[in-house]
């Protein structure tokens, strides 16, 4: 069965200009080699609209060049450019719905060495919003997952698992990702998908807190505090084990917009502070079955 919602590098667009392609053959000439020689299921098809950018031969050979070293050295202490302490690099999965800018503060994190992994594709409910654009711009293969409900052939979630499997995904991170995510999902990721929220949960959590929602019920219920939390994915919204926190004031004129930017901005650091501690395997877990963070300053020191 062919599978016409895995679009690698954007959605197709047929007025698409003749460069552009020749650009996405060209693309597609390099890709489907490159993903089907690491195992990437055939059925995916090529549909591309971004303009080909060489950064994305580069991506691959070095994707390449890594898949060839895993080959002859074995998984565990392949490195790339600047080798770690015998820390296997990891894959990540990030998952969004709107303009990403969460995804993109991971993904310039993995680029100058604040991560040690690499964003190996981004799943999306929205193959138009801004994070799949930045996706296309940047080479990393976009998956749209859930498909349209008129689309006759269904991308299911198991169907999804064995993408993401092919792919060797070790974590899946939900940025701005608007969908419950499957059970099917959460069983094949157990401990390994972590969600950004904009509120200190268990506060403004829960089916219908998203966005701006979220914000307006913030300033609305008179709280003087907010900010981002990073929890566990369990089946239900927002009730997983909560990872991380960072507070940010509620000022008495704020509006949501203005609380949602300094909430945003905490977001940012705090993602790439975790997503680094998950690829350097400093997360543990406590009897009582709370996650925490290993100091990477002081190895003695949780949070
Ligand atoms: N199984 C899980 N899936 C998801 C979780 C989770 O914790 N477990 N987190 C959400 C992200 N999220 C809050 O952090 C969240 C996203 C969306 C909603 C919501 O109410 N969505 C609406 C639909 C919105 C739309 O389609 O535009 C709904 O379900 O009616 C609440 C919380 C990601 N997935
Ligand atoms: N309940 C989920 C939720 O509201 N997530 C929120 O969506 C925004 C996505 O921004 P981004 O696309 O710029 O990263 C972020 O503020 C994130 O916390």
């Amino acid at each position: 069965m062919e599978i016409q919602n895995v679009i690698l590098r954007g959605s197709f667009n047929p007025t698409v200009s003749s460069v552009q392609t020749r650009k996405a053959r060209l693309f597609t000439k390099l890709a489907v080699p490159f993903l089907s020689e690491i195992g990437f299921p055939k059925w995916v098809s090529m549909k591309c609209d971004c303009s080909f950018h060489s950064d994305t031969k580069r991506n691959l050979q070095r994707c390449r060049n890594r898949a060839q070293k895993a080959e002859c050295k074995g998984i565990s202490d392949v490195e790339e450019d600047k080798p770690k302490a015998k820390i296997r690099r990891k894959n990540l999965a990030v998952f969004v719905s709107g303009g990403g800018s969460n995804f993109r503060s991971i993904h310039e994190a993995t680029l100058n060495g604040s991560v040690h992994g690499d964003i190996v594709v981004l799943v999306t409910n929205k193959h138009d919003c801004g994070g799949a654009e930045y996706a296309c711009c940047k080479g990393i293969p976009v998956i749209v997952f859930p498909t349209r409900k008129d689309k006759e052939d269904v991308f299911s979630a198991e169907d999804l698992v064995i993408a993401l499997k092919s792919l060797k995904v070790d974590f899946i991170l939900l940025a701005g990702y608007l969908k419950l995510i499957p059970a099917a999902l959460i069983r094949a990721y157990p401990k390994a998908i972590l969600n950004i929220h904009p509120s200190l949960l268990p506060a403004f959590g829960g089916k219908g807190y998203y966005g701006m929602k979220v914000h307006k019920a913030v300033i609305a219920s008179g709280a003087r505090y907010s900010g981002p939390t990073i929890h566990y994915v369990d089946e239900q919204y927002d009730t997983g084990c909560i990872l991380a926190q960072r507070v940010v004031p509620v000022l008495a004129k704020d509006t949501a917009e203005e609380l949602a930017a300094r909430v945003l901005h905490e977001e940012h650091k705090l993602y790439v502070e975790v997503s680094a501690a998950l690829c350097e395997e400093r997360i543990t877990w406590r009897e009582d079955g709370v996650p925490l963070i290993q100091s990477k300053e002081n190895p003695n020191n949780y949070r």
